[in-house]
């Protein structure tokens, strides 16, 4: 991930990537592209002539990356990844099948019951966990080679879960840096990476505050800092915002929103919340019950910056209606 301003238009953009619309997953529903710009819609999503530009809003297209035409090169990829998990209660089988592709830039958020596998595919995405079988690869590198985790392919990955895990002797600068210390980078160029993310994530001024200083939000912003500190190609986050009340919560996610607009990272995004994941995302990956299957992709045609107005609008109820009714025919 690169600071902001120095990411060309076309890393930043993305598109559906041709192996999502043809599918590869057995009986995966591939919801049509919404987009009211190109659609002047204001009922009920209809097909757009070409599935949205994530950040179109924000920077002018680049011919490398035109709405929905599949050139934006893939960054990961799932191929018929499987995990069963070897339990003292006997064998989990904890996802099917799974096969998806993400395309550089773009942000993903993976939804589904609890237990279903998120968190599962989750880790195994980031190098913590081998999938049982199956392909996992970044930039065209296999992740994992058997059980052993090509650390390389690791390095491009930012991790940020629910618990902003910031240790409470060090300040804000120096948890936002601790990668970079351990990275061997000096001091001085730790400390002004640590503030220009501070700034980044919107905590200009508490460099030097403890985390029991801050709020929940505050610390997972810490966080967030902490993951982009290393310049990650990828963020993985599995629930960053859980914890947070709901005022709290959207405000993360119009931050998180301007963050992967200006830093230009591909994103995973592991929710609970189906507006959160559908105000977020580019595409929103539905799995079945466990063993978790991707049951359906949905692409988010909603134009970029989205506002909180954005919510209240009728293509995006849409979305989630349907997203919720497709969780519901789950009970
Ligand atoms: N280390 C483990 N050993 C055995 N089973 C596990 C392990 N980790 C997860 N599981 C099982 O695998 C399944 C998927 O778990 P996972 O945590 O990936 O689901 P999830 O969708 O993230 O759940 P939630 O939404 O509740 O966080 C569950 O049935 C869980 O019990």
């Amino acid at each position: 991930m690169r600071l902001p301003g120095t990411t060309p238009p076309s890393e930043t953009a993305t598109g559906v990537p041709p192996e999502s619309a043809a599918g590869t997953n057995a009986g995966v529903t591939h919801h049509p592209a919404t987009d009211p710009r190109t659609t002047g819609s204001t009922s009920a999503p209809t097909p757009p002539p070409a599935a949205p530009e994530r950040g179109a809003a924000q920077t002018a297209p680049s011919p490398a990356a035109a709405p929905g035409d599949g050139t934006a090169p893939p960054q990961l990829r799932l191929t018929d990844v499987d995990k069963t998990y070897q339990a003292r209660q006997g064998e989990v089988h904890a996802l099917s099948n799974v096969n998806l592709t993400i395309a550089r830039g773009e942000f993903i958020s993976l939804v589904g019951r609890s237990g279903c596998g998120k968190t599962t595919l989750l880790r195994i995405l980031s190098g913590l966990l081998p999938p049982t079988s199956g392909e996992v690869e970044a930039d065209g590198a296999p992740i994992w080679r058997g059980n052993k985790r090509n650390d390389e392919a690791f390095k491009q990955f930012g991790l940020v879960f629910q618990d902003a895990n910031l240790f409470p002797w060090y300040t804000v600068a120096e948890n936002i840096s601790l990668p970079l210390k351990l990275r061997g980078v000096g001091k001085k160029q730790r400390l002004a990476r640590a503030s220009e993310l501070a700034e980044l994530v919107g905590l200009p001024g508490f460099e030097k505050a403890y985390p029991r200083e801050l709020s929940g939000g505050m610390r997972q912003r810490a966080a967030i800092a902490r993951a982009l500190s290393y310049d990650p190609t990828i963020l993985l986050m599995d629930e960053p915002f859980g914890a947070l009340d709901a005022l709290t919560r959207d405000k993360m996610n119009l931050e998180l929103q301007n963050i992967h607009a200006q830093a230009g990272a591909t994103v995973v995004f592991v929710t609970h919340s189906i507006p959160e994941a559908v105000f977020l995302a580019d595409r929103v990956v539905l799995l079945s019950p466990r063993p978790g299957r991707i049951r359906s992709i949905t692409p988010v045609g909603l134009p970029r910056p989205r506002s909180l107005e954005t919510e209240t609008s009728n293509d995006f109820q849409a979305i989630v209606r349907t997203l919720r009714t497709e969780l519901d025919e789950e009970d």
